[in-house]
C-alpha cells in the first residue's frame, strides 16, 4: 500500500452549561490536531510501534508510548474490535494540543474522539458517525463532551436504555476496554475486546445565536473529572431535579434566539445538581457565579462551571474583558491565578487526507 498521510482535528468542549449535567455540550475554538503519516514499508521489515511527537498543552505529562497514551490506546481499541491486531508499522504522529488538561474544557473527550477517528482512518473502516460515537462512549461514559467534540455546535444527548446483555457489554470496566498492553508490542495478543453495543448514544444539535461568544476563565490548577464526580451525591430531591429541568428546557432555545435575552438566560444557567457540590474543590466558584451578573456586567448572558471545572464559562455578547478581569480579582482573593480566552462556537471534528 502506498504511503499516506492525514490530519485529525478535534475541538475543545464545555459540558453542562449550568443545568445540563451529563446532557449538553458546546464545541469551542481550541483544538487537538494530530497529523499522521503511514509510510510504505516492505512487508518483511520488523514491526516498529508508532512514533509520537507532541507539543502544546500537556506536553510534560502526556505519555509518548502509543500503548500508554489515551488517544492511541483508543485508536488501538477501535482497530482491535475490527480484527486489526496492532497499529500499522512505522507510523509517525505529530500532535499539537491547545486544550489544557483537567480544566473542564474536554481535553479527555477530545483525546478519545481523536483516538476513535485515528482508529477509523488507520484501519480504513469507514464507520458512520453514530458508530464512532458508540466507541467513544465505551471509554468516556457520559456523552456531553464526546458528542459535542464529534459533531460540533451546541448539542444535547442521551444514552439509550440498553437490553440487559447490551448494558452489561457497555459497562465493562475501562481496564478491559483499554487494557495495559504488554511491552513487547507487535506480538499476537489475541482478539477479544468488548465490542460496543449498537446505537448507545443519541443526540440533537440546538440552534446557537451567532452573537454569543464564550469567555473561558481558566484557573491555573488541574482538577480531574474523576475527583470532581466523586463529590456528587447519588440521589437528588424532587425540587432540585425540577429546578434543573425547568432551566434546561428554557436554555436550549433561549441560546438560539437573536438577540439573546440576558434576563432569561442568566437564571436558566443556574444549577443545583453539580455546582453546589464542587464549590469546595474550586475556591471562588460561588462568588464568581453570583457576583458577575447581567446588571453588573452589560453584555453578560450567563455564567457557570465549565464541565467538571475548574474553568468558568461566561456566555456574553460584549464586555468580555470586564467579565474576565473581575473574575480574576475574585480568584486572586482566593490565592488562585487565572488565564482567560474569548472562544467561538465551532463545528465538529474533521479528518483531512493529504
Ligand atoms: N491530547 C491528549 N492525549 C493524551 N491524553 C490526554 C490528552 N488530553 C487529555 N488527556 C488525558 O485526560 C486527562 C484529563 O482528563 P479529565 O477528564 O480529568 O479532564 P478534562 O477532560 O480536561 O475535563 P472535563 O472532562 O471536565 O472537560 C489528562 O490528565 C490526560 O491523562
Ligand atoms: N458532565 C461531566 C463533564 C465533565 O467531563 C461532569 O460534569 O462531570
Amino acid at each position: 500500500m502506498p504511503a499516506r498521510s492525514f490530519t485529525v482535528k478535534v475541538p475543545a468542549t464545555s459540558a453542562n452549561i449550568g443545568p445540563g449535567f451529563d446532557v449538553v455540550g458546546l464545541s469551542l475554538s481550541l483544538f487537538l490536531t494530530v497529523t499522521v503519516t503511514v509510510p510504505d514499508v516492505p512487508a518483511d521489515t520488523p514491526f516498529q510501534p508508532p512514533t509520537i511527537a507532541y507539543e502544546g498543552e500537556g506536553t510534560k505529562e502526556v505519555p509518548l508510548d502509543a500503548y500508554k497514551n489515551l488517544m492511541t490506546r483508543v485508536a488501538l481499541y477501535v482497530l482491535r474490535c475490527h480484527n486489526v491486531i496492532n497499529f500499522p508499522s512505522h507510523i509517525i504522529m505529530h500532535a499539537n494540543n491547545e486544550i489544557p488538561f483537567g480544566r473542564g474544557l474536554g481535553s479527555s473527550g477530545a483525546a478519545v474522539i481523536a483516538g476513535v477517528l485515528l482508529g477509523n482512518e488507520l484501519g480504513q473502516l469507514h464507520l458512520p458517525t453514530e458508530r464512532l460515537l458508540d466507541f467513544a462512549l465505551m471509554v468516556e461514559r457520559h456523552p456531553d463532551n464526546v458528542t459535542a467534540a464529534l459533531v460540533g455546535g451546541f448539542v444535547g444527548s442521551y444514552l439509550k436504555e440498553l437490553t440487559p446483555a447490551d448494558a452489561m457489554a457497555a459497562s465493562v470496566p475501562l481496564s478491559e476496554v483499554l487494557p495495559e498492553y504488554p511491552p513487547d508490542a507487535g506480538q499476537n495478543w489475541g482478539l477479544n475486546p468488548p465490542v460496543p453495543p449498537l446505537g448507545i448514544g443519541h443526540y440533537i444539535r440546538f440552534g446557537w445565536s451567532p452573537s454569543i461568544k464564550a469567555v473561558a476563565i481558566i484557573p491555573r490548577f488541574e482538577l480531574s473529572t474523576a475527583r470532581a464526580r466523586e463529590c456528587l451525591p447519588t440521589a437528588y430531591t424532587r425540587q432540585d431535579l425540577v429546578f434543573n429541568l425547568q432551566r434546561l428546557a428554557v436554555l436550549t432555545t433561549a441560546l438560539s434566539q437573536e438577540p439573546p435575552d440576558p434576563n432569561l438566560i442568566y437564571e436558566a444557567m443556574k444549577d443545583r445538581v453539580h455546582q453546589p457540590y464542587r464549590r469546595l474543590l474550586i475556591p471562588g466558584l460561588p462568588e464568581v457565579t453570583s457576583s458577575i451578573t447581567p446588571s453588573t456586567h452589560p453584555g453578560l448572558l450567563g455564567i457557570c462551571l465549565s464541565g467538571a471545572g475548574p474553568t468558568i464559562l461566561a456566555l456574553a455578547t460584549s464586555g468580555f474583558e470586564a467579565i474576565a478581569e473581575d473574575a480574576r480579582k475574585i480568584f486572586r482573593s482566593q490565592g488562585i491565578e487565572i488565564d482567560w480566552k474569548i472562544l467561538h462556537i465551532v463545528g465538529g471534528s474533521s479528518v483531512s487526507r493529504m
